[in-house]
């Protein structure tokens, strides 16, 4: 975000640590204004006024977990945030990025519709790693440039939730045999755990993300 030239103002909110990553971030020479925020009583510091609010917060799955297994603990976090957007930045667009989206995202938009501020076209899960994934597995396959390849994804971010359009694809492949697409398809909705496995307990996809 710091990164992104359309953003004048940049709040950094957490529990722990914020001051730390925030004269970090702040640094990087863009026209960004970056303020630290920690902890419950500067919350509506953080949020007051924003227009979009990013939300990252909570806990990552360990191997052998699914995104639902994080379902009890992280649905207070985003709880608590949501009630806090509705009071203090009602109109700003809110991405959920905290598991499991499937249930986080009907969560803040209870929260919201509870305090009267709820649009539908204002509230998102954040699941552009599946179409990062179904991207880059497709041109592995198909043996096609990455840089060119188009893949719809419809649906939730977990397991068969996620649903990959490999018909719908650009460029169209004939190389591709009934096998790979299911292979394909499973691969892309296996992706985040593939990565969480592969970190073996040290956290799930950020890079990517
Ligand atoms: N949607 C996606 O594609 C996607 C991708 C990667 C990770 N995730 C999810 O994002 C979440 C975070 O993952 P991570 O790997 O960044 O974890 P992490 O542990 O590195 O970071 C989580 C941060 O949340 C903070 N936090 C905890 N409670 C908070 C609160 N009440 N308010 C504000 N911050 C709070 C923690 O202090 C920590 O800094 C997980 O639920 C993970 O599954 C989703
Ligand atoms: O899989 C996870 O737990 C994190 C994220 O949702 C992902 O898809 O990588």
């Amino acid at each position: 975000m710091k990164l992104n030239p359309l953003v004048s103002s940049l709040s950094l909110y957490d529990i722990a640590a914020t001051p730390g990553v925030a004269a970090d971030v702040s640094h990087i020479n863009t026209r960004a204004l970056v303020k630290g925020f920690v902890g419950d009583d500067q919350l509506g510091e953080a949020l007051e006024g924003a227009d979009l609010v990013i939300i990252p917060a909570g806990v990552p799955r360990k191997p052998g977990m699914t995104r639902d297994d994080l379902f009890k603990i992280n649905a207070g976090i985003v709880k608590g945030l949501c009630t806090a957007i509705a009071r203090h930045c009602p109109n700003a667009l809110v991405n959920m990025i905290s598991n499991p989206v499937n249930s986080t995202v009907p969560i803040a938009a209870e929260v919201f519709k509870k305090a009267g501020t709820y649009d539908e076209k204002k509230l998102f899960g954040v699941t552009t790693l599946d179409v990062v994934r179904a991207k880059t597995f497709y041109a592995g396959k198909a043996n096609v440039p990455v840089t060119g390849v188009n893949v719809p994804v419809v649906g939730g971010h977990a397991g068969i939730t996620i649903l990959p359009l490999f018909s719908q694809a650009t460029p169209a492949s004939n190389a591709l045999s009934h096998e790979d697409l299911v292979a394909l398809t499973k691969r892309t909705q296996d992706g985040g755990t593939e990565v969480v496995e592969a970190k073996a307990g040290k956290g799930s996809a950020t890079l990517s993300m």
